[in-house]
């Protein structure tokens, strides 16, 4: 009797253990309400944010995908609980980002390009402007666009065995001054004119070696690594972080923001003409029949 007394102590003991526990977890994982392709976790603890991009199949920025990735980063940095983020993607093993929508510039309209161009003018304003320690948990390909938002964090942990870099030039295409940019202050300037002139794809031991990337682990290692040095760089005194990173990052952004409307029409008259349609044209076809 006495020894059934004392496990039934203990089954009682173990399920009160088991509510509190569940109910620190549950206080200290705050989930965002957020659009279902960009999920968003909030610990409560540290006030780290971990935004995992999941349209698939590839998370390539189209309107909608740029659209909600902007606006989850300006909710970040107006919310005081939050002291650094994450950014990586739900399909680790295969994709961090595709890059830019390559279907949302062939063939479309003034107007559609124009829209569009202004909505990757602001998903770059926002991220490299984010004033909290950002870091970008590479788990999967960075080609492009996918690169330069990962350029957009201030320190970089990639997956061993795929690929990153600005590599527009092989589509016919070219980065545009704020991608470049983005190169020159990872790499340097020799390093950025190999890269984007031959449209250069990186291994990630290769990036790691020009310092495209600051770290590379196996796929398992990816968030923890990527969460180890968020939490050196969330100790750094905060004001002094947010304006050290401004003043940094300023000029190429203000460069950007005092001609929107010229960038956007210089986008949209380099796209349309017709050797680039062209060259996009014949560039999808080929990503579509690789498969076959
Ligand atoms: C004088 C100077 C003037 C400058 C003015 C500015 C000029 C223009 C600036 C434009 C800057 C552009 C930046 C970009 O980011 S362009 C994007 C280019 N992206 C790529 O090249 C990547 C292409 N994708 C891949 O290489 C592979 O998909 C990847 C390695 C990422 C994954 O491979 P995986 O085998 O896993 O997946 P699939 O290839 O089978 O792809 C699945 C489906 O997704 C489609 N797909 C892939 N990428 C894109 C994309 N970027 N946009 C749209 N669609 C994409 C692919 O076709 C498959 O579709 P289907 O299933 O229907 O076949």
């Amino acid at each position: 009797i006495q020894a059934l007394q004392i496990s039934e102590n203990k089954i009682i003991k173990t399920k009160m253990l088991s509510r509190a526990c569940f109910r620190q977890f549950s206080a200290s994982i705050r989930r965002m309400s957020s659009t279902n392709i960009v999920e968003t976790n909030i610990d409560s603890g540290t006030g780290f944010a971990t935004v995992t991009l999941s349209q698939p199949p590839v998370n390539s920025l189209d309107k909608n995908l740029l659209t909600a990735i902007t606006d989850r980063f300006k909710k970040l940095s107006d919310d005081s609980s939050v002291t650094g983020a994450i950014l990586t993607s739900k399909f680790d093993g295969k994709v961090f980002s595709a890059g830019l929508n390559i279907v949302d510039m062939f063939q479309k309209s003034d107007d559609h390009l124009g829209e569009f161009w202004g909505m990757v003018q602001e998903w770059y304003l926002t991220i490299q402007g984010f004033p909290k320690p950002l870091v970008s948990a590479i788990n999967g390909h960075a080609p492009t666009g996918g690169c330069a938002m990962a350029l957009m964090s201030d320190y970089r942990v990639m997956v061993e065995g795929k690929t990153i870099g600005l590599n527009e030039t092989l589509l016919g295409i070219v980065a545009p001054f704020f991608f470049a940019d983005l190169m020159i202050a990872a790499v340097g300037r020799r390093h950025a004119e190999f890269a984007l002139n031959n449209g250069y794809l990186y291994t990630s031991d290769e990036a790691l070696k020009i310092g495209l990337v600051d770290e590379v682990v196996n796929l398992d290692q990816v968030v923890p690594t990527a969460l180890k040095i968020l939490t050196k760089m969330t100790k750094t005194p905060q004001p002094a972080y947010q304006v050290c990173k401004n003043f940094l990052r300023k000029e190429t952004m203000d460069t950007l923001r005092n001609d929107r409307a010229g960038d956007i029409a210089h986008f949209v008259g380099f796209v349309q003409q017709p050797n680039v349609q062209k060259a996009i044209g014949g560039y999808l076809q080929a990503l579509k029949q690789r498969k076959k």
